[in-house]
């Protein structure tokens, strides 16, 4: 999107001084009765009689107007007229594309436009859709007109000035709608030098050296060595840059795709990534650990950073499932031990005030559940980090851990989860929407750019056209979030793994268990499925019967919701 070009900064022009593009010009053409009388007063596609002249062939020059007849010939079609190259659109199915901005009919001289848009002129229609994909209004059985930069006409209640031409990829990417808009948090600069009374002669401080150093030496063997800021990074040039190593004593630990995960998730709480956004879903696997990865990354931000090799953070907050948060605090034991870091796990005797109150143990592990009890507090405590564990829980904006945890004044986010889209892309947008503010566009306009020409695309009957514009967006999607998503899959680990060994065991049924098997299977639901001729939808339910069956007798319960089946099956008999 243009935004050179928004709608505040666009008044109307003034009657006749509409800037005709000397390279290009598309026309519209319906062959009609009508075509040789003037146009009526506000038809669509037609200029405002008072300040937008209407082209026709009087106002082009004679090659063109040879195409413009040859085109009327032929009924509706497109052309395009240029100064240069003369090519015939008459015949062409090209849909082609323009950005626009729109406002309501008025005559007014200086009137603002209230939107941008995109206008897709294929053979048959003009469609308008605003900057979030949403559908204006549409045109179909244009009469004669014309389109090229600066050019304007009703279409509804609306008036459309065409800016550009918008290139067929970009708009089947969905890049010419508005839609990232870069994280609210932006990356700290590193704090001024505080100012220091100038010192008495003889009492003066040595002068600072010029070099500083890494806290562990990036020239050992084996030494994992963090990104440096590059030119995409703003920082003072007077900063001098440090480097980053993962102390050895964690490092030695991590795997190859650990130490890539660490690198990630650093460049994110960085911004140094495309975007500069500063929060990042680490989306690996079940098993690849992700606890060891986020630990590498808190304790290296707690004492190291690029920038003079001040710390970066000095308050870290992980949220995880209750049954989770003494795991956390066990993996931070086995990783860093007891004496290097004790974590701070609020509970009923550890309040999140003790925590705020005290200095020694910067890192604070909470449940979800505390973490909503206590958000008030909590947002009071200036973290540098959150961490979120099994952060799919936040697949909803509107549930409150979501609430409290966009609510925080803080940027850095790191989303740990195996399953980062469960059901459906709205779920994703929700979980994205929260680690990167904004960073997927509106809700509303994400799901008519992305989620619905996606869905739509995955129908069985869906066309050919509604399939390319599915598969377009979704490889744009998956190349904005690559910006911020990292999965990985099981097969990083298969070589530390051991092999896997399958053993069956049949076991005997009970004598309740094979007289409720007998039952079911002789039910008459059961057998219309096996001859196949049952209408219903119920063989999920027998499956999960039986499966419960397999388990214990008691699991099967016929109180359930397929009232049918519940009369058919007579487990009354077996009490
Ligand atoms: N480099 C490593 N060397 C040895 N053990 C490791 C290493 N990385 C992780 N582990 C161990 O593997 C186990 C699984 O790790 P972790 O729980 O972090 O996985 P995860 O990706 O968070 O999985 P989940 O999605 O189930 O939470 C843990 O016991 C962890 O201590």
């Amino acid at each position: 999107m243009r935004r050179s070009l928004a709608p505040s900064q666009l008044p109307f022009k003034e009657e006749g001084v509409i800037k005709r593009s000397p390279s290009s010009i598309l026309v519209l053409i319906s062959k009609s009765k009508d075509d040789d009388k003037p146009p009526p007063m506000k038809r669509m596609f037609e200029a405002p009689v008072k300040n937008v002249p209407v082209i026709n062939s009087s106002t082009i020059d004679g090659e063109s107007k040879k195409l413009l007849s040859d085109s009327a010939d032929s009924g509706i079609g497109l052309a395009r007229v240029s100064n240069d190259n003369v090519s015939d659109f008459t015949q062409s199915s090209e849909t082609l594309y323009f950005s626009a901005v729109w406002g309501k009919q008025s005559n007014r001289k200086h009137k603002k436009w209230e939107g941008d848009g995109i206008l897709v002129v294929s053979k048959m229609c003009v469609t308008l859709i605003d900057s979030d994909g949403k559908e204006l209004g549409k045109l179909s059985n244009a009469k004669l007109k014309t389109f090229e930069s600066g050019e304007r006409f009703y279409l509804g209640s609306r008036e459309v000035e065409i800016l550009d031409p918008i290139s067929q990829s970009d708009f089947l990417k969905g890049r010419c709608f508005e839609r990232c808009q870069p994280s609210i948090f932006a990356l700290k600069p590193p704090r001024p030098a505080q100012f220091q009374l100038p010192v008495i002669s003889g009492n003066a401080q040595p002068i600072k050296s010029n070099i500083l150093k890494p806290r562990h030496n990036p020239e050992d063997k084996g030494a994992i060595v963090l990104p440096r800021p590059d030119s995409k990074v703003q920082f003072n040039s007077s900063t001098r840059i440090v480097d980053v190593v993962i102390d050895p004593f964690l490092g030695r630990h991590l795997r190859k795709h650990q130490i890539d995960g660490v690198i990630f998730m650093y460049e994110c709480f960085m911004g140094f990534r495309d975007g500069g956004s500063t929060g990042c879903i680490l989306a690996d696997s079940m098993g690849l650990g992700k606890t060891l990865q986020s630990i590498t990354l808190i304790w290296t931000m707690l004492h190291q950073g690029p920038f003079e090799g001040k710390p970066i953070a000095k308050r870290v907050m992980i949220i995880a499932p209750s049954s989770l948060v003494h795991n956390w605090e066990k993996e931070f034991q086995r990783w860093l031990g007891r004496e290097r870091l004790l974590p701070f796990v609020i509970d009923n005797k550890n309040k999140p005030t003790d925590y705020a109150k005290q200095f020694n143990r910067p890192v604070m592990i909470i449940s979800y559940e505390l973490f909503v009890r206590n958000a008030e507090i909590i947002e009071k405590i200036p973290f540098d980090l959150v961490v979120c564990d099994e952060a799919h829980r936040m697949k909803n904006l509107k549930v409150k851990k979501s609430e409290s945890l966009a609510r925080l004044d803080c940027g850095r986010r790191i989303f740990l989860t195996g399953t980062p889209i469960q059901n459906d892309l709205s779920e994703f947008f929700a979980l994205a929407d929260i680690v990167n503010p904004g960073i997927l566009g509106r809700p509303s306009a994400f799901k008519r750019i992305f989620e619905d020409p996606i869905n739509a695309s995955r129908l069985p009957d869906a066309s050919e056209d509604v399939r390319e514009i599915g598969e377009m967006r979704a490889q744009e999607l998956n190349e904005i979030i690559s910006k911020f998503v990292l999965r990985r899959t099981q097969d990083m680990i298969k070589e530390f793994l051991p092999p896997k060994i399958e053993n069956v065991v049949l076991c005997k049924a009970s004598q309740d268990q094979a007289v409720i098997y007998e039952e079911i299977t002789g039910c008459k639901g059961v057998r219309s499925i096996f001859i196949g001729c049952y209408s219903g939808c119920a063989h999920l339910y027998y499956i999960s019967l039986l499966r419960n069956l397999c388990n214990h007798p008691s699991l099967c319960n016929v109180t359930g919701n397929n009232e049918e089946d519940e009369r058919d099956v007579d487990f009354m008999k077996l009490r």
